[in-house]
């Protein structure tokens, strides 16, 4: 299995290109389901998460495509993916398939929209909370399906004449579920109305995709979003947006080592809050034509206390490395989860690096320490694991994380990215 070695100590200088993101890319290529059409997507990260969402569509008869080639034939980087799912071949998604990663889950709504069945596995994903899926459920049932959960699969049926539109308003703010329901009520007889709906990034490069496919989407972005159901979608051709989170990332990892990096090919506006907080931290972050500059030079870091909110506020995927940063701050912050309850499993591994992390519920208390040591280390969650790749470049000598099937999920050639801003960073394999 393979491992990250990580040489503590070096500022980081030079350019990082952004990918695409992983949580636009995900439901974008499950979009592909509701047309017979084919929906082309440019910027596609290469990332385990990818790969596997190939495998479950392609069980669901979506033919795909690399660049014009068969898919793992070649070139692997931003590239440009096309999906044509002529007809859907089966209606069911496998345990073996979905146990692997939650969005899997996420094809119940355009199955249940274009085929009016769907028997779909309950999801797995990262062990971060319990991750119901009730959300889903009520909301399909909501524009009239009928679900039934059995042996671990959930079972949807649509009215004959296929779903119908509906007023729904989620109890608790949730991106999948929004995504699903949006997707759902895309071909459903009448007008969605979706009441508290998630704000992300994502959700809005869905619904702007699914509008090029030909849906009447408004309020995308906003808390109310409203869908007119349409007879057909058709092909689409649509860039996957930048990944704010693999920014967010490489920013705190600049105010951790110090240095000056631009990150290139991504959007200040994708994450105000959080760019906020790695200023207060002492970074300086200024826009440039392509992207982003992040320096920090000389001055310590400093301690800031965040919060984790759905957008527009702090990211809860940005929690778990900016409690890395802040374990080298020059005094005490507080970082409170309030999206998962189980997000703090990189707390025992920080600590085996140095750092002074209690816990007292849902917030964690960081006493900043002057210095990190290397050791070995464990991923136990995607962004669990780079909060120790962020650490250990700055603990002195070697830090080596175990697991990195976890990281490899979300971030595209992170060594390779890493090592050539100067860090000393290799992927070493048994
Ligand atoms: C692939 C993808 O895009 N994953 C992101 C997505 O996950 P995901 O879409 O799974 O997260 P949600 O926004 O649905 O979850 C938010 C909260 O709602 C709860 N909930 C959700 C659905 C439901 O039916 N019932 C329920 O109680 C969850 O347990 C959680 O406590 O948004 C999360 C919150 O920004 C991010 O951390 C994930 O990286
Ligand atoms: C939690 C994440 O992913 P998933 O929802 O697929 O588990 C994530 O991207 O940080």
């Amino acid at each position: 299995m393979d491992r990250i070695r990580i040489v503590g100590g070096n500022e980081l200088h030079g350019v990082i290109p952004i990918s695409g993101a992983k949580n636009a890319a995900l439901p974008l290529m499950i979009a592909s389901l509701l047309t017979d059409d084919t929906l082309t997507l440019e910027n596609v990260p290469h990332l385990a998460d990818v790969e596997q969402l190939i495998r479950i569509l392609g069980n669901h008869g979506v033919d795909i495509s690399v660049n014009g080639r068969r898919e793992r034939q070649g070139e692997s980087y931003a590239r440009t993916i096309h999906f044509t799912c002529r007809n859907i071949v089966d209606t069911t998604a496998p345990y073996e398939l979905v146990s692997k990663m939650r969005a899997s889950f996420w094809v119940i709504g355009p199955l249940l929209a274009r085929e009016g069945k769907a028997r779909v596995s309950l999801p797995g994903g990262c062990a971060i909370g319990t991750r119901p899926v009730d959300l889903f459920i009520e909301g399909l049932q909501a524009l009239s399906a009928n679900i039934e959960i059995d042996s671990g699969y959930v079972n949807a049926t649509a009215p004959a004449g296929g779903l119908i539109g509906a007023r729904y308003t989620f109890p608790k703010v949730s991106v999948g579920a929004t995504h699903v329901l949006m997707m759902a009520a895309t071909l459903a007889n009448g007008t969605t109305v979706l009441g508290n709906a998630a704000r992300e990034p994502e959700v809005v490069d869905l619904a702007n995709c699914l509008n090029a496919m030909g849906a009447k989407i408004t309020g995308q972005g906003t808390a109310t979003i409203t869908i007119e159901g349409v007879r057909s979608l058709s092909g689409a051709r649509h860039r996957v947006l930048p990944d704010r989170i693999e920014t967010g990332t490489y920013a705190m990892a600049v105010a951790m080592t110090g240095g000056d990096v631009i990150l290139e090919d991504t959007d200040m506006a994708l994450l105000d809050t959080a760019l906020e907080a790695i200023r207060r931290a002492g970074a300086e972050i200024t826009p440039t034509n392509s992207g982003i500059r992040v320096v920090r030079n000389g001055a310590g870091i400093k301690p800031v206390d965040i919060v984790t909110d759905p957008f527009p506020g702090f990211p809860t995927d940005l929690q778990a490395q900016f409690m890395g940063l802040m374990t080298k701050s020059n005094g005490v912050s507080h970082i409170t989860e309030t999206i998962f309850e189980n997000r703090f499993m990189h707390v025992q591994e920080l600590a085996r690096l140095g750092a002074k992390i209690s816990l007292s519920g849902q917030t964690a208390k960081i006493e900043g320490v002057s210095r990190l040591k290397g050791a070995p280390v464990m991923a136990t969650d995607l962004r669990a694991s780079v909060s120790l790749v962020i650490a250990g470049l700055a603990a002195e000598g070697e830090t080596m994380v175990s697991r990195v099937y976890h990281l490899d999920r979300g971030f595209e050639r992170l060594e390779e990215k890493l090592t050539r801003c100067g860090a000393h960073v290799e992927r070493v394999s048994d």
